[in-house]
């Protein structure tokens, strides 16, 4: 795998991670051949007379847990530091979200060698915890939501459909959040995965020409860690990690879709080009008053994490088949904008350390030049 430079020197910056997948059966059978190619040693990539460089270059045979380790690992110890993460698979339908996210992950599968990133984050900060309890003390909640044409569905709420719609709303202090919506504590891997695993059900898939199992919804897996200190109740934080897995973009051509799936498809694309705005504007360094988040309720639940306070890491997904070129560009340009859009990640304290950093502000700034929220990134301290 061709990796690009150190988390260090990008923290304030969207990371994107390319992934390719293999050719699929049905590629193999339509006699598609592959058109990109991954530059040995760097992490680009060359389509047609086109070159795309990203922090991070995966290559079909790149495993699950290589691509864990490599892109994402990293991820779990900046979440206990008290940053939001967000980690966020885009691409077009078919092209390896879901795979690469393990957003329907299910015990049954038993093939523990090949789990998808919400799996292996979560046994990660498990055992991290584990290291560190007898310094601080844990709590662990879990959210999972899904955003199917335009509304958003609380998927632990263990109500009817119908009785589980939530709203998303922003406040200074709080942020994006959505009010009523169910957080579950967990205090194993095993218990988070049963979550995943029993909100999974509830989430809207179909079959279409693109894709047997396509998620025709976003699905957002939310992690939050509360962590205080044993020693000095004032050292604590609670932070989040976002897992988001978004619905393909799709030609309604290819997919064949009618009916449910069409009107569906047609939402989709609705809520991805809004995206897509906004991740242009942001890229261009457009002035953040004129970002139109309010375009989608998609553009609206990921605001902190494009051009937010998040760290996020955007997985782009393509698929190697020439049959799929056209998409496949579209993804490499969308990413390519992605890794222009600056973040400013803040550490989450809470309110009680916050007020005595606040006072102890001033002197400390001046001392380190650089802004208490952003420690040393070479420091091992949570
Ligand atoms: N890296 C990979 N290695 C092996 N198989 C893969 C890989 N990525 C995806 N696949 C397979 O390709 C198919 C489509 O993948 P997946 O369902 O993850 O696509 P998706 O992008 O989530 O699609 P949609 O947007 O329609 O939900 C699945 O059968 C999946 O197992």
């Amino acid at each position: 795998m061709e990796n690009g430079e150190s988390n260090r020197d990008t923290i304030d910056t969207v990371q994107v991670a390319l992934r390719i997948r293999p050719l699929m059966q049905q590629e193999i059978e339509r006699g598609c051949d592959e058109c990109i190619d991954v530059v040995p040693g760097e992490p680009q990539v060359q389509i047609k007379d086109l070159a795309f460089t990203y922090n991070y270059v995966f290559p079909q045979h790149i495993t699950q847990q290589e691509f864990y380790d490599t892109a994402v690992k990293g991820l779990i110890r900046k979440l206990f530091q008290g940053y939001n993460v967000t980690i966020l698979a885009y691409g077009q339908t078919g092209s390896g979200k879901t795979y690469t996210m393990g957003t329907n992950y299910s015990g049954s599968e038993g093939d523990s060698t090949n789990l998808g990133v919400i799996p292996q984050a979560v046994a990660d900060i498990f055992d991290f915890i584990d290291v560190n309890e007898n310094k601080f003390t844990f709590k662990v909640t879990v959210s999972f939501m899904e955003l199917y044409q335009e509304q958003c569905y609380d998927l632990l709420s263990g109500k009817e459909r119908g009785h589980s719609v939530i709203d998303i709303r922003e406040d200074i202090n709080k942020g994006v959040h959505l009010p009523g919506i169910t957080e579950l504590p967990v205090t194993s891997t095993a218990e988070t995965m049963m979550v995943l695993e029993k909100g999974s059900i509830g989430r809207v898939t179909g079959s279409t020409a693109m894709n047997q199992a396509s998620s025709r919804s976003h699905a957002v897996f939310t992690i939050m860690v509360a962590k205080e200190s044993k020693t000095d109740k004032n050292l604590a934080t609670t932070s989040k990690f976002h897992f988001v897995d978004l619905a393909g973009s799709e030609r309604i051509k290819k997919t064949k879709a009618s009916g449910e799936r069409l009107r569906e498809g047609v939402k989709i694309n609705q809520g991805l080009l809004a995206l897509g705005n906004v991740i242009s504007a942001l890229g261009d360094g457009t002035n953040r008053s004129f970002i139109s988040y309010r375009d989608s309720k998609l553009t609206r639940l990921l605001q902190d994490s494009l051009g937010g306070n998040s760290l996020t890491m955007m997985v782009a997904c393509v698929s190697p088949a020439d049959y799929n070129l056209d998409e496949t560009v579209s993804t490499l340009r969308y990413a390519d904008r992605a890794r222009r859009i600056r973040n400013k990640p803040v550490i989450n304290q809470d309110a009680k350390a916050a007020e005595i950093i606040r006072d102890n502000f001033d002197a400390t700034y001046v001392k380190k030049k650089k802004c208490f929220f952003f420690p040393d990134e070479q420091s091992n301290d949570l």
